[in-house]
């Protein structure tokens, strides 16, 4: 940490939050079977120490919430301000249980929810305000712990009988050889990703056919497309999309939630002759036993269960492992209690032998998990072999340093942080419902303005 920082100026002296919201559901951008008019948003969170340094985090939102989402944050933002930022990072794991163990708040979750997603995004800006001190991103910053430092940054509770500390660190002692070969290839080459851009259900087949033949041109070999509503259209859906990516690039179907568990796994029958690699969010996210069922029945036909994606907490996930009623762990940026609580599924999915093959998506998640992925293959895993990280391209142009994918691939990013920050013009244009593109919508009829039918 640079020697210009002392005690007082460490102290974090403000903590302000946004609601931020990209009118997505106009083009069907982001539709599925369960969300079927989604405007990609966000909690965005920023947090400033007496140096005049600032980190930024976000949790991911849908549009109406995002308000219940920000007053979440604010509720929480005093057991944050007036902390010494240092102090913090010293026993990270001890303050996320402060955080998310508070008496009277934890009540309405624990740890799930409007007050988890409010954790994330105010733990995501404290990860990017430490790689911003110590001038790494992220993926290094954790990278290049001990394993010490790194447990450190763990709550491992409720965890034992699946993991405890001593076995995480000797896992990540293990993960310590190699590395340095490993961030050279990451540099080099950086880390897989597969494409949902041209799969969301709202699409047109012309939209499809244009956007699938653009990821194959830029070496795109796996593609997920959503299903769910009706089964003689995903049927032509996935003959369609079949027909344009070939048979020997891989496909993924995605339900988000919509069926039962029997109608999952008969659906899935009548899908399976378009052999998808996986089916995601089959059924609820909650229901543990019913993706092991699904799992169960879908095996003989090759077909994996993935989810994840809205999975509360590392308890849930935890179970999931444990039921085998998953085969490819889908963690979220934005969700459970950000980057701490994430590092605790790597390492039970590490342990379990599951494939972690992260969510990811628009308003900065793929920005995000980026670096988590990248962590898992030089300091944990080691290998990258059959996973991907899912690629969206949603608003990265409003970030100021947005993901970079080349030849499927994302860069491995270079700059400090969590590549969290909004660009100026963005928060101008975006912030709800003041933001410039959003009054501008108002006035055009295209959104009705909700301060207009308050009382
Ligand atoms: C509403 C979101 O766009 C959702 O469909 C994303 C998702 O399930 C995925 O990317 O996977
Ligand atoms: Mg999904």
């Amino acid at each position: 940490m640079s020697h210009t920082h002392t005690r007082e100026n460490l102290k974090i002296v403000s903590l302000d939050v946004k609601d931020v919201r990209f009118p997505t559901s106009l083009h069907a951008d982001g539709s599925d079977a369960m969300h079927t008019d989604p405007d990609y948003s966000c909690a965005y969170v920023t947090i400033k120490i007496q140096a005049g340094l600032e980190g930024y985090g976000l949790t991911f939102t849908l549009g109406r919430g995002t308000e219940i989402v920000v007053q979440a944050v604010k509720t929480l933002s005093s057991m944050i301000v007036g902390q010494v930022v240092t102090d913090i990072y010293k026993e990270f794991g001890t303050f996320w249980r402060t955080l998310t163990s508070e008496s009277q708040l934890r009540w309405i979750g624990p740890e799930k929810g409007v007050t988890h997603l409010a954790t994330a995004a105010i733990i995501n800006a404290l990860w990017d305000l430490w790689g911003k001190l110590v001038k790494k991103p992220v993926w290094q910053l954790l990278a290049d712990m001990d394993p010490e430092q790194l447990v450190a940054c763990i709550d491992f509770r409720y965890l034992s009988n699946v993991i405890t500390k001593e076995e995480a660190l000797q896992m990540l002692r293990k993960g310590q050889v190699g590395k340095e070969e490993r961030v050279n290839k990451l540099l080099g080459k950086g880390y897989p990703c597969y494409t949902t851009q041209a799969g969301w259900l709202g699409y047109s087949n012309e939209k499809i056919n244009q956007l699938a033949q653009k990821y194959i041109d830029l070496g795109f070999d796996a593609f997920k497309v959503k299903v769910g509503k009706n089964l003689y259209e995903d049927i032509k859906r996935l003959e369609f999309i079949r027909n344009i990516i070939g048979w020997e690039r891989t496909l993924m179907v995605d339900a988000n939630q919509v069926w039962e568990v029997q109608e999952a796994i008969d659906w899935m029958q009548q899908l399976a002759q378009f052999k998808p690699l996986w089916i995601e969010e089959p059924t609820s996210p909650d229901d543990v036993l019913g993706h092991a069922q699904i799992a169960r029945a879908l095996k003989p036909l090759g077909i994996g269960v993935a989810t994840g994606e809205m999975c509360c907490n590392r308890v849930l996930f935890k179970q999931f492992l444990q039921a085998e009623a998953l085969q490819f762990c889908q963690i979220d940026s934005a969700r459970i209690g950000g980057v701490n609580e994430i590092l605790s599924v790597y390492l039970m999915a590490h342990k379990l032998g599951v494939k972690v093959c992260p969510h990811a998506g628009g308003v900065g998640l793929c920005e995000m998990v980026q670096h988590l992925q990248m962590w898992d293959y030089v300091a944990l895993s080691g290998t990258s072999e059959g996973k991907y990280v899912e690629y969206i391209d949603q608003q990265h142009e409003h970030f100021v340093y947005p993901s970079i994918v080349k030849n499927a691939h994302y860069l491995a990013p270079r700059e400090p942080g969590y590549s969290t920050e909004f660009k100026k013009e963005a928060l101008e244009n975006y912030v709800y419902p003041n933001g410039k593109e959003w009054e501008s919508m108002f006035e055009k009829g295209i959104f009705s303005d909700p301060r207009k039918n308050k009382c």
